[in-house]
């Protein structure tokens, strides 16, 4: 099962991370008020950097218990642990640097410091998420996992790349094709850093809400192909879909090729 996007479109990138950080924050709440404890899957580059500052902006945030909230990441540039082009480096200068944190519950992938190679961090990488999964089901016996592979993801955050790249997965590269797995290593990826780790398209849309965040007017033809309905090859971003959710969160400026028959879709009920 996956659910239509929805869009929901705002004056500016500043309005965009204010909204994306706002909406975070509610799913957290509102999953720890039934569950205890909620995950939610990182993104990086200009507008996940951007949410998780505006989430640590937020006095709202500290509604959420952050040390019962689980952190993974949808993709790694493949470098040395503390390099500042990180996507994990650049989560916690934004966000988790300035929160209480379990560390237990933040899972980043492994560096270029602890392995030989982005194929050897990307299969880590999967091996953590089945000892998660393990442990979910040791907690509750009658979880739903859409993978038992994978542990439950409650909102899972991507950005989108000019080219619609989704995490590390890049148009018509091999990452994008990958099935079975549940984790890639990517050698050749035409965005430095060339390598990197990568959740799979299959193991993205196993999350509950998927939310795409796109700010700016070079991603516009990304935003207007993936929501007209391209192929996830070609388009890697109209490929991603949540199990009960599938949110664009756009700016103004990447809105302008929207296909006409969604610019009244807008969602702003926060649900
Ligand atoms: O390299 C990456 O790029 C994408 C998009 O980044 P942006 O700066 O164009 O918004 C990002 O989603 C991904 O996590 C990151 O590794």
């Amino acid at each position: 099962m996956s659910a239509e996007p929805k869009v929901s479109i705002h004056p500016s990138q500043t309005s965009l991370a204010a909204a994306v950080a706002a909406r975070l924050i509610t799913r957290l709440v509102d999953v720890q008020s039934d569950r205890g404890t909620a995950t939610v899957v990182l993104t990086g580059g200009s507008m996940g950097t951007a949410a998780l500052e505006a989430v640590a902006e937020s006095p709202a945030h500290s509604a959420v218990d952050w040390a019962n909230v689980h952190f993974w990441w949808g993709d790694e540039r493949f470098l040395g642990t503390n390099d500042p082009d990180r996507n994990a480096v650049q989560a916690r200068g934004a966000l988790l640097d300035h929160i209480t944190v379990d560390p237990d519950k933040v899972h980043e992938f492994g560096s270029k410091d602890e392995f030989p190679d982005e194929n050897a961090a990307a299969l880590d990488y999967a091996e953590q998420l089945a000892a998660a999964a393990r442990a979910e089901l040791d907690i509750d016996a009658d979880a739903v996992q859409p993978d038992p592979r994978l542990p439950r993801f409650d909102v899972l955050l991507l950005g989108v790349g000019p080219d619609a790249h989704i995490a590390s997965l890049f148009p018509e590269m091999a990452g994008i094709r990958t099935k079975g797995t549940t984790t890639v290593g990517v050698a050749d990826a035409p965005k430095p850093p060339p390598q990197r780790v990568s959740l799979t398209l299959e193991t993205i849309n196993t999350a509950q809400e998927v939310w795409l965040s796109v700010s700016g007017s070079d991603k516009a033809g990304a935003v207007g192909l993936a929501l007209a309905g391209a192929g996830h090859v070609q388009v890697p971003a109209a490929g991603a879909r949540g199990v009960r959710k599938t949110l664009w969160l756009i700016d103004q400026d990447a809105a302008q090729k929207l296909p006409g028959r969604l610019i009244d879709q807008d969602d702003e009920s926060g649900d």
